[in-house]
């Protein structure tokens, strides 16, 4: 994040100065946002930079304990330099949080200078080879040339100068990275259905006929039903991903040109692909360890690793929740617009044909369910308009409403999130297989159908609520979903494959190519420090004193 900040927020004088030094790695960096007190509440920060003219520098100071940045990546031990974001005051005015790049470090010693209070914030769930920090600041102070300018700056004398044309161009790292983020799930996923799908194929387990042999687990209807949806949302993911990166570079080079008009929309889609990605990959790693039974559980079949990794990317760079609610802000009003005739931004413009008042007719096509997804959110989104306006109406403030139905906006903008997934999910298979061979076409679409229509099974209730769908569609979508199970078993392995992983980048006894499990396994277990000595010292210590009723 060092880098990329430095590319987005610094002038190019600046720019000329930091990046080489930066990307030569003769600087370490990291980027200091959140403190102990907050996180998710940007403006809520309290670390400050004072200028002072008269020295033309910045005093940076952490007033209270809940001030100390906490978490950035590198920051304890690694790191000697870093961004810290701070609330600027100037002439007696604060203007808010922005960027600055801050020594924390003697470049040849590595000691924290003075008026700099740094370390390791401890043991986490997983991370643990990251050393995240903490940091504090007593009357610590930084050149004026260090606040990064490109988007406001302050003059020698003390003046304040607002550059951006956008209220929020300080927030563009955390855009950029939960656009990386949506990459990052789709890898971590393919990386766990890989390892589990190949141990299905590996372990035996039970005989359904007295007389046959034991089957391969990845014969059990139940185990294809936890891991082909893990392999299609891989698909999804990284579909969506590259989608996502194309929206992000046009509006990158819009924004360029002078022109912030999209930006509201990326940062909807951002926002929502980035929670649901992570929070999709995270539970559906969890899916692969379950269906690798007890020895999922081991640290050997990298699965524990991949989850703890993958779990708290649904936490950093804009926790699950508030994610969904940046995005319902956008939809409530495009809601508002749609009422007012107003023309909708391309994602969002299903809604201008979806408050007819009516139930969607039912239609189990793959286009159909589409249009069913949109019905889906577009109902819930004026469901939850409508309670928000019931609260206005009976005297409370915006504010008040808003968070009085922030159960339902999360809904509403989960269901549109996943509308777009999935349109997206179709149109970038059909744009990617136009050349590709009939076969390849027909794996990818029933890879495709089994997320349209594991979806549309999990989501029942809502679908009652917003489409003509009976009893007799849905137990007839159930008997398809089966169905279709069973067609793509055969290829299951060829298509875990093809993700291409290598063994080193998996790192698991279970999903080796070799399928070498119980090799591996063992071989894995001889590296415990327990297995060293025939007896352990325990034993003489306590157990034995135990036994012999002397302790
Ligand atoms: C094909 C792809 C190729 C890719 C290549 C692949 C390579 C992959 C390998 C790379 C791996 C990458 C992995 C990287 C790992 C890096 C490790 C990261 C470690 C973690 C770091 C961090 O966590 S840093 C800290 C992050 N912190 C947060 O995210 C805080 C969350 N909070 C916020 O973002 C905000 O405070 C907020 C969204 C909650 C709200 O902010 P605020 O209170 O200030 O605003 P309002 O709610 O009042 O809203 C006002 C107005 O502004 C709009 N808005 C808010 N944010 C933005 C934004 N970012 N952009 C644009 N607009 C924004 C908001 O919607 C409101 O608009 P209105 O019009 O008024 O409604
Ligand atoms: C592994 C890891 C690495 C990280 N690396 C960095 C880093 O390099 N640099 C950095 O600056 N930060 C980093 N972070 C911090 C991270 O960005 C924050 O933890 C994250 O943004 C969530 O903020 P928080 O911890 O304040 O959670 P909180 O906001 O305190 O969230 C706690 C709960 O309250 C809920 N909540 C909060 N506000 C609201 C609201 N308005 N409405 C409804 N519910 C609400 C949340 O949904 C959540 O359930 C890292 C975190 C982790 C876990």
């Amino acid at each position: 994040m060092f880098v990329p900040t430095l590319m987005g927020q610094c002038t190019p004088e600046q720019q000329a100065y930091w990046l080489p030094r930066a990307l030569d790695m003769q600087i370490i960096g990291t980027y200091a946002q959140t403190e102990l007190g907050h996180g998710t509440f940007i403006r809520g920060l309290e670390t400050t930079a004072t200028y002072d003219p008269e020295t033309e520098t910045f005093v940076m100071n952490s007033p209270t304990l809940t001030s100390y940045k906490w978490w950035a990546g590198g920051l304890a031990k690694t790191v000697n330099y870093c961004i810290v974001v701070a609330q600027l005051y100037t002439k007696g005015v604060c203007h808010g949080t922005h960027p600055f790049i801050v020594q924390i470090r003697d470049e040849e010693t590595h000691m924290p200078r003075p008026g700099v209070k740094v370390g390791d914030i401890g043991p986490k769930l997983g991370f643990n080879t990251a050393d995240n920090g903490y940091l504090g600041f007593d009357n610590y102070r930084i050149p004026r040339d260090n606040m990064m300018m490109k988007n406001a700056q302050v003059l020698k004398d003390g003046t304040y100068v607002k550059v951006a044309r956008h209220g929020k161009a300080t927030y563009g790292t955390m855009v950029f990275v939960r656009v990386l983020l949506v990459n990052e799930a789709a890898f971590n996923l393919a990386k766990a259905c890989t390892i589990a799908v190949r141990y299905s194929a590996i372990r035996r387990q039970c005989s359904p006929d007295s007389e046959g042999s034991e089957l391969q687990v990845l014969d059990y209807s139940t185990q294809q039903h936890k891991l082909f949806i893990c392999i299609a949302t891989a698909h999804a993911l990284q579909l969506n991903s590259t989608w996502l990166w194309k929206t992000f570079s046009d509006t990158l080079a819009a924004i360029k040109q002078g022109n912030v008009d999209t930006l509201p929309e990326l940062h909807a889609l951002s926002s929502c692909l980035k929670a649901l990605s992570t929070a999709d990959a995270a539970s559906l790693i969890e899916q692969c360890r379950h269906a690798c039974g007890g020895h999922g559980y081991m640290m050997s079949s990298g699965l524990p690793y991949l989850y703890a990794f993958v779990t708290a990317t649904r936490t950093y760079e804009g926790d699950y929740t508030i994610l969904l609610l940046q995005t319902a802000r956008f939809l409530v009003k495009a809601y508002e617009q749609v009422e007012a005739g107003k023309p909708l931004t391309p994602t969002v413009s299903y809604l201008s044909q979806a408050f007819t008042g009516k139930k969607l007719p039912w239609d189990s096509s793959p286009d159909g369910i589409i249009r069913a997804f949109q019905a889906l959110a577009a109902g819930k989104l004026s469901s939850t308009v409508k309670s928000l306006r019931k609260r206005l109406e009976s005297g409370l403030s915006y504010e008040q409403a808003w968070e009085l139905s922030t159960i339902q906006l999360n809904g509403a903008a989960e269901a549109h999130c996943r509308a777009v997934m999935s349109q997206n999910y179709k149109s970038e298979i059909e744009r990617l297989t136009v050349n590709s061979s009939p076969n390849v076409k027909l794996v990818l679409q029933q890879l495709y159908k089994v997320y349209l229509y594991y979806w549309a099974l999990e989501r029942t209730g809502d679908l009652l609520l917003y489409t003509s769908i009976s009893e007799s569609d849905i137990f007839e979508l159930q008997l398809r979903y089966e169905g279709l199970l069973k067609e793509i078993r055969p290829n299951a392995v060829g298509i875990v494959d093809a993700f291409d992983l290598r063994d080193e980048v998996l790192h698991s006894a279970l999903g080796s190519y070799d399928g070498n499990v119980y090799e591996r396994l063992m071989a894995e277990a001889q590296k415990s420090p327990l297995n060293a000595e025939p007896v352990n010292q325990t034993f003489h210590t306590y157990l034995k004193p135990m036994m012999k009723g002397k302790l």
